[in-house]
């Protein structure tokens, strides 16, 4: 049987009289990539903010690698094992590309502030070896020659693999991507696609929010589908297309944009 990586159960969530999340659950196994997808103001984001320490959730059990953990707070979070991007891009504006993928790294790091301060010995070596691990990162998502770049300079396809870099350089059990393809053109979304599925194949597990159903059904190995704050379906991309709710909620959300 393959190991389970990510297990909730029964997470809600309500921001006033709004139930954002109304007992969602889903259990991710080691190599999976899984696809969370709904209409827009569905619950996605809130999922996502709530399994990575963002949002405190009314109710919900949570377990990661077999160990349960408590979401508390987003840096506890990743040093328990998910690492995640963000839909509004969230990197270190003026660093280097270099540099962002370092600041992952020091989730893992041992030295702490005093070596850092006073440079000892064992902080300049290890500095040195996450540069080199950054380095060899920023090679891996494509972007190995921007690394002396400021972040900003980037294209904004190439501001997004590093985001996936910098995720990456925290050794995570699960890296947890928001809408990783929004913003990018036909070209950069096969590209991003290759890269998915790359860090799949080297025995990654991956959650994925995103709009593009194409992308989506072409990726992932289950999905769920979160509308108004339910989990409507749950199962191979085959399965969840020909599901009747989940074909209303899409038709309905075309129709009320259509208003
Ligand atoms: N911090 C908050 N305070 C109040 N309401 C919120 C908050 N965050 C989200 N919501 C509401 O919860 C609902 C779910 O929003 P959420 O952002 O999770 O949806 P989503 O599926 O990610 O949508 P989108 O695809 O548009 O990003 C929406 O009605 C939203 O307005």
């Amino acid at each position: 049987m393959t190991e389970t990586v990510l297990k909730v159960a029964g997470v809600s969530k309500r921001f006033g009289g709004l139930q954002a999340l109304s007992e969602v659950g889903i259990e991710i196994k080691k190599g999976q990539v899984y696809g969370l997808i709904g209409p827009n103001g569905a619950g996605k984001t809130t999922f996502f903010n709530v399994i990575t320490g963002l949002y405190t959730p009314d109710a919900g059990s949570f377990e990661l690698g077999g160990q349960a953990y408590r979401p508390q707070a987003v840096h506890q979070v990743a040093k328990t094992g998910i690492a995640r991007t963000f839909q509004n891009i969230r990197l270190f504006a003026d660093m280097t590309a270099l540099e962002n993928v370092m600041v992952g790294r020091h989730v893992r790091t041992h030295s702490g502030l005093l070596g850092a301060v006073f440079r000892t010995p064992g902080f300049k070596k290890e500095e040195a070896e996450i540069a080199a691990r950054a380095q060899e990162l920023l090679d891996y998502v494509g972007i190995g020659k921007y690394a002396e770049f400021k972040a900003r300079t980037l294209s904004y396809g190439d501001q997004r693999r590093l985001e996936i870099a910098r995720a990456l350089a925290t050794d995570p059990k699960l890296i947890a991507l928001d809408e990783p393809a929004a913003g990018m053109n036909a070209t950069e979304k096969v590209v991003l696609r290759e890269l998915i599925d790359r860090i799949r194949n080297d025995g990654r597990t991956i959650l994925l929010i995103e709009h593009d159903v194409k992308l989506v059904m072409g990726l992932c190995d289950r999905v769920t589908v979160l509308d108004y704050g339910k989990q409507i379906a749950e199962g191979t991309p085959a399965e969840v297309q020909r599901n009747e709710k989940v074909i209303e909620a899409y038709l309905g959300a075309n129709a009320a944009h259509a208003h």
